[in-house]
């Protein structure tokens, strides 16, 4: 692999305890792990297997230092190849896969790999480094015949192997994989884990967790880690697994699923000396290394001669004093690099998505052309101010739900590939939440551009530059504000959720925007209320830019006209003249304001575990 290749790594671990704040005030912690100890070879595949709830993700959190453990919380000891973890240099050494593949529908595999390889090689990675690599995870993960296939149109195997390549573009010597298995057939399992156990033999430390393999994708791992109510219950070759089991009075029935019996023991469903079955572990993870391999391995298993294709792909040496670790401080690439590989993906995604761009084109131009016809020719009629008005108000709510509404639906996934590529440190959520925003800006304009360009044309409404401008600025912070509400809302619930959530929000808003009520036919209490109204002052706004700032007597069709002097209808709704700037103010304010609850709420997702520990300890 082209990848800067690093040395192997073995991780040791000893009286492991790791425990979280509880409400409970006669028990104020509960320790999710209890002094586990163990090893984790490099050329070794290693199943982390327990029944449910046993701490097999709480255990993979804590030795990979994920973002979402408390390290204050953690003691014992974590050796990498002998010394002390270094969080920051292990965390740039090890990669961590999780169940979900979190990855972007509208790329291809190929793109998908190429930004992996932006994000994670140096920046001084030549261009034919770069597009060696992509082929060589392509290669090792069999993903050529899909190289342009979108990853929507992938089976869930393949998704789950491209995944894990996205992981592997910078050669990680550690890869720390959460249920690679979960949601697969048996056979794509087996290919999945066949996959993983083929990078272990090419010389990297690979940790799996894994929920009721099948005897044959048991039979793929080198190692088992066996935990019970975060304790360990087994740590070694896989093929002692059933010896040290029986040894403690644990007899596994001959072709009987050992993977299933081995969780059955650790959920107390069988009996024997589960004391002394601990014993036994801790008494051999403490013998030195090499005598505790000659005991437990009857027959090498991992051998040069079993694998005499082994790819040599990682560097094969001890050498783990590489400083270029510590020269990598933050982020493979400059933010500056950052930012354009996420504004250029974000750009391609919009082109792509038919729902997100096209389709919003279109029914921006629909709209424009259907409200142009009902109220054809209303802005030149005095007799038809008050429906003139209908048709600003009807603008003003169509623009806010047309850019919400497609947030909402679109957000949530791109936030979960967010967070996942956050949290392997691919880029800073400040560099990515201006990417977005830049990204998002042009449909945001195109669209209520549009639309208004054919509404106020057909409406008939004043052709001043000025007037037209004024309306259209309103339009983009509605549509900019939309979409960052949905976005908000989308990254903080679920779909489902926030489809309620939005318009119950809004509605109030919109009942408050002095269309149906004016402000003096308010109570105080709401009259107050209705200063949060960001429809409000948008309502406003556009209708001061139509009727006010001296507009001229209106042209009438009828023998008698109520509204000739436009001034007179915006005294009638409670809107003074002027104050155009003051309006827009207030939701160039909202607009800002929502753009902030989005990047809030994704800092919180990104530490909300720690929020919640922080949470529960303030509580207790
Ligand atoms: N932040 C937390 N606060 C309180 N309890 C937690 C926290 N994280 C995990 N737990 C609890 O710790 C135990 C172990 O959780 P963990 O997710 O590690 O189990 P697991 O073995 O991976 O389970 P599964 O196989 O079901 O995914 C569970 O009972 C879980 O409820």
């Amino acid at each position: 692999m082209c990848a800067k290749r690093h040395g192997q790594v073995t991780i040791d671990f000893d009286n492991l305890s790791y425990s979280v704040p509880e409400t409970n005030k006669k028990c104020p912690h509960r320790v999710l792990l209890h002094n586990v100890s163990g090893h984790f070879r490099p050329k070794h595949l290693v199943a982390l297997i327990g029944p449910s709830g046993a701490g097999k993700t709480t255990l993979l959190n804590v030795i990979s230092g994920s973002k979402a453990v408390d390290n204050s919380r953690v003691s014992g000891s974590i050796l990498v190849n002998g010394k002390e973890r270094n969080l920051q240099k292990f965390r740039k050494q090890s990669c961590y896969i999780t169940q979900e593949w979190s990855l972007l529908n509208q790329l291809t595999v190929e793109e998908t790999l190429e930004i992996a390889a932006r994000f994670k090689l140096p920046s001084n990675t030549s261009e034919s480094d770069r597009k060696s690599t992509i082929n060589e995870v392509v290669e090792i993960l069999r993903l050529n015949g899909s190289k342009n296939t979108l990853v929507k149109n992938l089976s869930n195997g393949q998704k789950k192997r491209i995944s894990i390549g996205v992981e592997l573009m910078n050669n990680p010597p550690v890869l720390f994989v959460d249920e690679p298995t979960s949601g697969l057939d048996s056979s794509s399992a087996l290919q999945v884990v066949s996959h993983l156990q083929s990078l272990a033999l090419d010389g990297r430390t690979v940790i799996v967790v894994i929920h009721q393999p099948s005897s044959k994708v048991f039979q793929l791992f080198h190692d088992v880690y066996l935990l019970s109510d975060g304790e360990c219950l087994y740590n070694g070759p896989s093929e002692h697994l059933v010896t040290a089991l029986s040894s403690a009075g644990f007899n596994c029935p001959q072709y009987y699923s050992k993977s299933d019996f081995a969780i059955e023991v650790a959920s107390a469903e069988v009996e024997g000396d589960i004391k002394l079955l601990k014993m036994e572990t801790r008494k051999r993870y403490e013998m030195k290394e090499g005598e505790f391999y000659e005991n437990l391995v009857p027959s090498k298993r991992i051998s040069e001669a079993n694998h005499p294709n082994e790819h040599t792909t990682m560097m094969i040496g001890d050498d783990d004093d590489d400083d270029s670790y510590n020269s990598l401080k933050g982020y493979p690439v400059s933010k500056l690099e950052q930012f354009w590989i996420l504004f250029m993906r974000c750009t391609k995604i919009t082109n792509r998505d038919m729902y997100l761009s096209r389709t919003r084109i279109i029914t921006h131009i629909m709209l424009g052309l259907l409200l142009g016809c009902l109220f054809y020719n209303f802005g030149n009629d005095a007799d038809k101010v008050v429906g003139n008005h209908s048709f600003f108000f009807f603008a003003v709510l169509f623009i806010h739900f047309s850019s919400s509404m497609p947030a909402i639906m679109t957000f949530p996934s791109e936030a979960n590939v967010f967070l996942r590529e956050h949290s392997n440190n691919w880029y800073s959520l400040t560099v990515y939440f201006f990417a977005k925003v830049l990204a998002d800006l042009p449909l945001q304009i195109i669209c209520p551009t549009l639309f208004l360009t054919i509404g106020y044309y057909m409406t008939g409404q004043p052709m001043e530059l000025q007037r037209f401008f004024m309306i259209w600025f309103v339009m983009i912070l509605l549509a900019m504000l939309g979409q960052s509400s949905g976005n908000a809302a989308g990254a903080l619930l679920n779909v489902e959720l926030s489809i309620v959530v939005v318009p119950t929000i809004s509605m109030p808003l919109f009942l408050l925007s002095g269309f149906f009520l004016q402000p003096k036919d308010l109570s105080p209490l709401f009259k107050s209320l209705s200063c949060v109204s960001y429809f409000k002052y948008a309502f406003e706004a556009v209708a001061v830019s139509a009727f006010g700032y001296d507009r001229g007597r209106l042209p009438c069709s009828q023998p008698y006209c109520h509204y000739r002097n436009p001034r007179k209808f915006l005294d009638d709704i409670g809107v003074d003249d002027y104050h155009y700037l003051e309006r827009v103010g207030m939701v160039v304010a909202w607009a800002l304001a929502t753009q902030l609850l989005l990047y809030t709420t994704l800092t919180i997702k990104i530490y909300q575990d720690k929020i919640r520990t922080a949470f529960r300890k303030l509580v207790t």
